[in-house]
């Protein structure tokens, strides 16, 4: 099994994740939070409250997770293409794989990672949702007072079964849209780039971007309800399931919901997997 896309999906993932992190922050408040007008109230008051840390929070477990999460995602998507058409990543600019193997190999890395990804995921947006400033002298620590902290607390109230709040929203979101993931992106290189030449940084830019753009916006609406699922348990809001968390967050704030965090999610998808597949092919290419 070729470990070099294991390698190159973890050193990628990783660049994509520190550079998309402040967006995704804004993303997951508008997602779980009514307090806020738009992108600008909650930038601005996050500014305010936390200054430019508060857009960081709950950073360092992604980046101590993004090895196993992106290499699983890459690796397994790459290794699973390599068992449906026994090509390897350099052989299939020659012998283009089927876009229906490539969704299928998408799905794969999709639904594997999802299950590595969904512990880090929940302290993740835990930490992301504290909206305290640092502590100071006197006024109450937040809830959480770092990664390992948040994530024995959940362990000790809600037993390892608790580290997986939201995880089936969290599979069912990332399944079908890492099949998008890499449609998209092989056929907008497929269809700027001579047959059997390698596409150029500019196409690999773009159609990482267009990629994480269009599965992106598919991935929202679970991506969503994934957020509120994590969140319920802390507040007094507790779903039944995820259905339940679909239909009261209808009831209560209209189909609209299913949308919160798309504009930022969007302007965050784009340069963050433009960086990722540059530096992914870019690492495959020079490793020969
Ligand atoms: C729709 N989904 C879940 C994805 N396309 N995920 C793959 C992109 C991963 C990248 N680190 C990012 O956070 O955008």
């Amino acid at each position: 099994m070729p470990v070099e896309e294991f390698v190159a999906g973890w050193i990628s993932g990783a660049l994509g994740l520190v550079l998309g992190h402040p967006f995704d922050t804004v993303k997951v408040r508008l997602q779980t939070q009514t307090t806020y007008r738009g992108i600008v109230d909650c930038m601005v008051k996050t500014y305010r409250h936390e200054s430019l840390l508060g857009f960081f929070k709950g950073m360092s477990f992604p980046i101590a997770s993004i090895a196993v999460v992106n290499s699983v995602l890459f690796g397994v998507y790459s290794n699973a293409l390599l068992a449906l058409t026994a090509t390897s990543h350099q052989e299939r600019r020659a012998q283009p794989p089927s876009y229906t193997h490539v969704f299928i190999a998408g799905c794969t890395g999709g639904f594997l990672q999802a299950y590595c990804l969904a512990p880090f995921d929940l302290i993740k947006v835990r930490l992301q949702n504290q909206t305290e400033p640092r502590a100071k002298l006197g006024s109450p620590p937040p809830r959480y007072r770092g990664p390992v902290h948040c994530a024995a607390s959940i362990f000790q109230a809600e037993g390892p079964r608790g580290l997986f709040r939201g995880a089936w929203a969290l599979t069912l979101r990332d399944t079908p849209t890492m099949g998008i993931y890499f449609v998209t992106y092989e056929w907008l290189c497929r269809q700027s780039t001579p047959d059997g030449q390698n596409p150029s940084s500019a196409t690999v830019l773009v159609a990482g971007g267009f990629a994480g753009l269009t599965s992106w916006v598919t991935a929202t609406p679970l991506d969503v309800i994934k957020s509120r699922m994590q969140m319920a348990g802390l507040k007094q809001r507790v779903y039944r399931g995820l259905l339940d968390c679909m239909v009261s967050s209808a009831r209560q704030e209209g189909l609209g919901v299913f949308f919160r965090g798309l504009t930022i999610n969007s302007a965050r998808a784009f340069p963050v997997n433009a960086v990722t597949f540059l530096s992914y092919e870019y690492l495959l290419h020079s490793w020969g």
